[in-house]
């Protein structure tokens, strides 16, 4: 785990001898303390005390400054490892785990466990050579008086254990409730118009406030370790010094150790006492980063789709064939042994009911998801032995809800291309689609500013916005998912329209319950619980395949109704 969060071992290491050089100043400071408290006038020992002072500035300072830093690059690398991992991460993995829950192990997560593990690798050794010399100092003034700071440490590590394990589970289980609290606000935020077209906000706001309970328990929980951490981490500390002031006194009637040795082993004693704390610190703070890191660490074992540039590239032509290919979502069918061809150059469409696997097809050919059984071949050869990056570069995707991010007009039609492209370039594919016509209305032009998902623009203005960015895009597969399911009649048409315009020879594949569609197609594929009834164009399926006919008479009966 720690290899993959890339640390930045070389401002680690820097922090690392920074806080080894301030121990070792702070190693003086009983000795030098001790000296000016005997009384002593000599010029050395003043000299000393002003040299400690100067020093323990300095490395005070530099201990601060750089170990700030090597937390926060740490923090920023650890949350590009995970982003990263998110991106690559196959689709299997997102069914069961919901992204948006995985979110705050970027904001939240991430941040907070390398912070925690920059400052133990950097303050765990030092504080342990500090311990081992102050050790070896105090015994030589007197065995006994060593004894005397052991004497508690059975007990201390019996509190560090049972303290640990303790923390670890607290943790988990708030980082878990920050993870559901942000994916409930995250969907929710994005469909605010659903909750208020539904005048739910009551029960929203209920939602709200029982994901915020939830965190709000585990944080008390936490709360509830502090209490504990406070009261017994001030009750051994008192148990100590007792111990500490007991021994010394005693040994200091005896005439055994000098009064100098005396307050030097107090202060070593103090400093000491505050060591093993940061010990206990730094153990806690270890099971508190493996609290934290439990769905990291899942995420990151995630197997991985290929590298995108693995495979072959030579891509002969556009034809697509499915053999025998059969896919489940777990133990959920959703393709059952199709097969079929997509000649080159044409347009397919692909309709059936809900959830007869017309958008898992087009998942597979897009290798979003690899088929359990059989092949699915483009140019002839076998899509798992293509390069993804070459694959997928293939193909332009359409899908239903026109999905757009934020931003100008221009970063939208843009997005995803890896060569620099002038305004020309974008206006002579808006004409192409017809979306100039729509931009030249826009004072801004392309400097207009997009909502997130598009929805400061009309469904079918979002649709051309996509197909012009398709169009830019070249690619020589396009596959389109209903992509005049959200629009009325008239900007149904429109687009239909555009498609065929602008995509002349392009490979097409239309996942539709358009009926006005399917007579302009060249093949229609007809599915149905996973398994393909009917291949043929209109005039070959009509009145011939059981199948095709239902879902006929189903969309006739879909578009009275809505008329
Ligand atoms: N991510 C998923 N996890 C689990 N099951 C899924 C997943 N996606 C789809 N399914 C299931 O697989 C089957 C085929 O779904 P698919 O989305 O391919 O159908 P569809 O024909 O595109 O449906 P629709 O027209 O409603 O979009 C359905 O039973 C569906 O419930």
């Amino acid at each position: 785990m720690i290899r993959k969060m890339r640390l930045p071992w070389h401002w680690i290491v820097i922090a690392f001898a920074c806080n080894f050089l301030y121990n070792k100043v702070m190693l003086t400071l009983p000795t030098v303390t001790a000296g000016l408290m005997s009384g002593s006038t000599d010029n050395k020992v003043l000299w000393d005390a002003l040299m400690f002072y100067v020093l323990f500035t300095i490395v005070l300072c530099a201990d601060v400054a750089l170990r700030s830093p090597a937390r926060h690059v740490a923090a920023r690398n650890v949350r590009r490892v995970i982003w990263k991992k998110m991106l690559h991460v196959r689709m299997e993995y997102y069914d069961q785990n919901d992204p948006s829950n995985l979110m705050s192990t970027i904001t939240n997560d991430a941040t907070l466990a390398s912070e925690y593990l920059v400052g133990f690798l950097v303050g765990f050794l030092p504080t342990i050579y500090y311990m081992v010399v102050a050790l070896r100092t105090i015994s030589s003034y007197n065995i006994w008086l060593m004894l005397s700071v052991f004497l508690l440490l059975p007990v201390k590590i019996l509190y560090a254990v049972f303290i640990g394990k303790w923390q670890y589970k607290t943790q988990f289980g708030v980082f878990q409730r920050i993870g559901g609290l942000t994916a409930y606000l995250a969907e929710r935020v994005r469909n605010l118009t659903l909750i208020k077209t539904y005048t739910n906000e009551e029960n929203e706001l209920e939602n709200g406030e029982r994901a915020s309970h939830h965190l709000f328990d585990a944080n008390m929980k936490v709360n509830k370790l502090n209490c504990v951490i406070t009261g017994l981490g001030t009750l051994i500390g008192m148990a100590q010094t007792i111990i500490v002031m007991v021994f010394g006194v005693v040994l200091l009637k005896k005439g055994t150790i000098t009064i100098q040795q005396w307050v030097a082993f107090y202060m070593f004693s103090g400093t000491l006492s505050t060591a093993f704390s940061n010990v206990i610190d730094y153990w806690m703070q270890l099971k508190t980063i493996q609290g934290i890191l439990v769905r990291t660490a899942k995420l990151l074992r995630a197997p991985e789709e290929d590298d995108p540039g693995k495979g072959r590239t030579d891509i002969q032509g556009t034809e697509i064939c499915f053999e025998q290919v059969s896919f489940s979502y777990g133990d959920k069918k959703a393709l059952t042994d199709i097969s079929f061809k997509i000649p080159e150059g044409k347009t397919t469409a692909v309709i059936g009911l809900c959830g007869s696997g017309k958008s898992t097809t087009l998942s597979l050919l897009e290798r979003f998801y690899e088929p359990q059984g059989g092949t699915v071949t483009v140019g002839g050869i076998p899509a798992s032995q293509l390069a993804l990056g070459g694959l997928r570069g293939q193909i332009g995707y359409v899908q239903q809800g026109a999905d757009i991010f934020s931003g100008t007009v221009r970063e939208a039609i843009t997005y995803g291309l890896h060569d620099a492209v002038s305004d020309a370039d974008i206006w002579k594919a808006a004409e192409k689609t017809g979306f100039a016509d729509i931009l030249r209305k826009w004072d801004a032009g392309l400097d207009t500013l997009v909502a997130p998902g598009g929805t400061s623009m009309s469904g079918g203005q979002r649709q051309k916005l996509v197909l012009t960015r398709e169009f830019m895009r070249g690619a020589d597969i396009i596959l389109f998912d209903e992509p005049t399911s959200a629009l009325d009649a008239a900007a149904a048409q429109m687009v239909q329209d555009t498609i065929f315009e602008t995509f002349p020879d392009k490979t097409k594949i239309i996942v539709t319950h358009d009926l006005s569609l399917l007579e302009r197609v060249d093949q229609i594929l007809v599915l149905h619980n996973g398994v393909l009834e009917g291949c043929g164009n209109y005039r070959e399926l009509y009145g011939k395949c059981e199948a095709f006919m239902e879902l006929i008479a189903v969309c006739q009966s879909e578009k009275e109704a809505a008329q």
